[in-house]
């Protein structure tokens, strides 16, 4: 299994082009600052639910903070079936950079 990682051009593109489901990793207190837009966040609170409903045909984007731990947790994800997983380069210190107006606070 090989690990799909895309940069936040592409994952800008897949957002507004098709249907994702997008995933913040980071610590809560960060992701409660802010996130990229309809981010959910994922840790081990969350997790178990996620597994549960989550669409594993869906693409599913990872977001960190630089891109680095989401390779770990979209390798997992694709251990669990998600087919189409990518963790995005650059995490989302890149993305609030590249793209301002797609944030939540
Ligand atoms: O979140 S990080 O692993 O890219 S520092």
């Amino acid at each position: 299994m090989s690990l799909s990682r895309i940069s936040c051009e592409q994952a800008h593109e897949l957002m507004h082009n098709s249907c994702c489901q997008i995933l913040d990793i980071r610590d809560p207190q960060s992701y409660q600052l802010s996130r990229p837009a309809g981010a959910k966040p994922l840790d081990n609170n969350t997790l178990p639910a996620f597994l549960n409903e989550a669409d594993r045909q869906a693409p599913t984007l990872v977001f960190c903070y630089h891109g680095n731990s989401s390779q770990q947790a979209a390798l997992f994800l694709q251990q669990e079936g998600f087919t189409e997983v990518h963790s995005v380069d650059g995490g989302f210190e890149l993305w609030r950079q590249l793209y301002p107006n797609d944030i939540e606070s």
